[in-house]
């Protein structure tokens, strides 16, 4: 099976090969991809599937490969997020138990750089990120964190993995000055659409962007990194399922529960159960096995609550822009503002 460079080269021999895993001897003979979604670093399509003999496998399946649109593919290929998502799916998600799409098959090219993984359809709509998610979600979303960061809480494994990224290396100054580069420029773009007290905070962290992105003290594990309400799909049995691991890596794990909590939740129910969703998370956690400390935890989100603020600097000028894309990065940026400036993180960065 090879990576696809585009939907076109999608036939019914790739996919018979995609799927062997699951339908075996049988065949796939007919194939029709339809686009699916908003995502913006890669092209995701919904396949309807008919086999020979007839119901062999799954009547759908998500495929998600490179992005045609230039803009995309280049910003994915400098964050090597095609590369990450594969080995994701290849090497880490059948050894944890949270919960992602099943994946039939994923190929990475490392000389095309190009990349396709075919998913399970999970059923369902994520979260809608601008509404933001209710309390049971919130639950929810938080025990799948505990699934994902748990069973490799400070393992040494995860450092022979090459692939996974860490971000405190060279990588750290190369992207603190892209912050700094680009913030006049988010600034004009959305300033009108940011509230004055976000302004001012940014005004005080960008020049401290480094020391936050290279000083990252706290235990590593896996982290999804862009772990946030439209990446959720609730499901049965009181779980979520996690989508897109483009951004997975070794970092501390309160970068993504702050990112989470900031991003996905709005600001006034964020306020009323941010520390009850702390305990709920360092609880979950002793089910695998990890001690942490509630104030230790509580003291690591609160530091890390700039995570969202990087995100909608940086991403909102590397993805080609849309309408929907700059009301996520304008609401992001109010809401990661408001909780760094409720957490007073700015006094842990002097
Ligand atoms: N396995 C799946 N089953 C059903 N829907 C899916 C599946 N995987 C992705 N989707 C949907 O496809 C769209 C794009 O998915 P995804 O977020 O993984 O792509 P992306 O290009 O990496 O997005 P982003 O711009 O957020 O990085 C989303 O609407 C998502 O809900």
């Amino acid at each position: 099976m090879i990576a696809l460079r585009s939907v076109e080269e999608l036939t019914p021999d790739w996919c018979s090969a995609a799927l062997a895993r699951r339908i075996g001897p049988a065949r796939v003979r007919t194939v029709a991809a339809s686009p699916l979604g908003t995502g913006q670093m890669a092209d995701t399509y919904r396949l309807r599937l008919g086999y020979e003999p007839p119901a062999a496998g799954p009547a759908s399946c998500v495929v998600k490969l490179t992005a045609t649109a230039p803009a995309s593919r280049t910003a994915a290929q400098v964050m090597r997020a095609y590369e990450v998502e594969t080995r994701f799916y290849q090497q880490l998600a059948p050894r944890l138990p949270v919960r992602t799409p099943y994946c039939h098959a994923a190929r990475y090219d490392a000389r095309t750089r190009a990349f396709t993984v075919l998913l399970e359809d999970v059923a369902g709509r994520a979260v809608d990120q601008v509404r933001g998610c209710t309390a049971t979600e919130v639950d929810r979303a938080v025990d799948e964190l505990a699934a994902l960061h748990g069973p490799m809480w400070a393992s040494p494994a995860l450092s022979s993995l090459a692939w996974l990224p860490r971000h405190d290396g060279p990588g750290a100054a190369w992207m603190a000055s892209l912050v700094r580069r680009v913030h006049p420029r988010f600034l004009r773009r959305f300033g009108a659409r940011l509230r004055p007290e976000v302004i001012d905070l940014l005004g005080g962290f960008v020049p401290r962007v480094e020391r936050y992105l290279r000083d990252r003290p706290g235990p590593r594990t896996v982290v999804h990194g862009d772990f946030r309400a439209d990446n959720l799909v609730p499901g049965g049995r009181g779980r979520m399922t996690v989508l897109d691991w483009q951004t997975a890596a070794h970092e501390p794990p309160a970068t993504d529960l702050a990112y989470f909590l900031g991003a996905s939740v709005e600001v006034e129910r964020r306020r009323d159960l941010e520390r009850s969703a702390v305990r709920r998370y360092v609880a979950a956690l002793t089910g695998y096995g990890v001690s942490l400390s509630v104030d230790d935890c509580w003291r690591d989100y609160r530091r890390y609550a700039f995570g969202g603020l990087v995100m909608a600097i940086v991403g909102s000028t590397l993805v080609t822009p849309t309408e929907r894309g700059d009301d996520m990065f304008a609401t992001m940026t109010n809401r990661h503002g408001a909780h760094a400036i409720d957490l007073d993180s700015i006094s842990l960065l002097r």
